[in-house]
């Protein structure tokens, strides 16, 4: 059932109701995120370049005439290891910037790809402990900055300020929560940048202009332009609705825009390129291909293979 959502920074979200059984997957066991089969090694000391944030990251693309290329995959979907050797494969094939999903029981901005992997992945026992171990030792391995994507929920449990000083303290340099009203993102901004995250906030087609502008006025890293109404997952096409909506983002702010919702295809890349995005977000596609795999590795392959397509149509 869909229901109308007022949504976080920006207006309306069409919303699916999410399915009731997947609470009874909030369970936060203490399974670590290695299987013995898969553990990876810890290889902190050969730590890569130190990694920049998402705004220099922007600005140094920027001067190269460059786009940024920003995948999103659920962490713990299909397991941890996977997901830390999926980072690494994401960063190695020249993403930008890396969005690396909580897995949360109640993803009401999520379409059914997203919603069935934070639901697998929490039944496997993936808990935030787990994550954050993951980080740290897999961040010092990468070059491209990882944004951290949660809904508001699991943030609070912890406390802002103390979800704030962890995910600092392993690494991640932005955040994105999507389903917090402009209005109520002060202490989250306030505890972000204390921490050095940057904040990222989203608008989407029906953000009246005037509230545009204060979002885009406050957000961090950069702009989270949301193609469409209604929830993450792949579309047949990128409503040409956005190259206005590119204009009118642009003319309010020079902040960098990421464009995402519904990108799937080199095609939509180029589109997007085309009407003069900075970033381009791909997420429900590549969580469907690692699902979709015969197995992790044979998933790990394919996500190389489909990452490299869509960078190579950022040209
Ligand atoms: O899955 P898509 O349609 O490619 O959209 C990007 C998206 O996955 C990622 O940014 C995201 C995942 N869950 C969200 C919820 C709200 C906004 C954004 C997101």
């Amino acid at each position: 059932m869909a229901i109308a959502f007022k949504s976080p920074t920006t207006s309306f979200f069409q919303l699916k109701k999410n399915n009731p059984e997947t609470h009874s997957f909030l369970r936060f066991s203490s399974q670590r995120f290695a299987t013995p089969a898969r553990r990876f090694t810890p290889m902190a000391a050969i730590s890569t370049v130190p990694t920049v944030g998402l705004s220099e990251t922007f600005t140094r693309l920027k001067k190269q005439g460059k786009v940024a290329f920003i995948p999103y995959i659920t962490a713990g979907d299909p397991d941890l290891s996977t997901t830390a050797e999926a980072l690494k494969v994401l960063d190695s094939c020249g993403s930008d910037i890396i969005e690396l999903g909580v897995p949360y029981s109640d993803p009401l901005a999520d379409g059914p790809v997203i919603q069935a992997a934070a639901t697998r992945s929490l039944a496997r026992g993936t808990n935030y402990n787990a994550i954050i171990s993951m980080l740290k030792e897999v961040i010092p391995q990468l070059s491209s900055p990882i944004a951290l994507f949660s809904y508001y929920n699991p943030i609070l449990k912890r406390g802002v300020e103390q979800f704030m000083s962890t995910i600092k303290d392993v690494g991640v340099h932005g955040l994105v929560v999507p389903d917090v009203p402009l209005e109520e993102t002060e202490i989250l901004r306030r505890e972000a940048s204390k921490h050095g995250i940057e904040l990222v906030l989203l608008t989407t087609p029906t953000t009246p202009t005037e509230r545009m502008k204060a979002i885009v006025e406050a957000a961090e890293g950069f702009v989270y332009l949301v193609s469409s109404i209604g929830v993450t997952g792949a579309r047949a096409s990128v409503s040409d609705r956005v190259q206005t909506l590119l204009q009118d983002i642009k003319a309010a702010t020079t902040k960098p825009v990421a464009v995402g919702f519904g990108i799937s295809k080199p095609e939509h890349v180029k589109q997007v390129v085309g009407w003069g995005a900075d970033g381009v977000i791909v997420g429900s596609a590549m969580v469907k291909l690692l699902n979709e795999a015969k197995s992790p590795e044979e998933g790990l392959k394919e996500l190389e293979v489909f990452t490299k397509s869509l960078i190579a149509a950022l040209d």
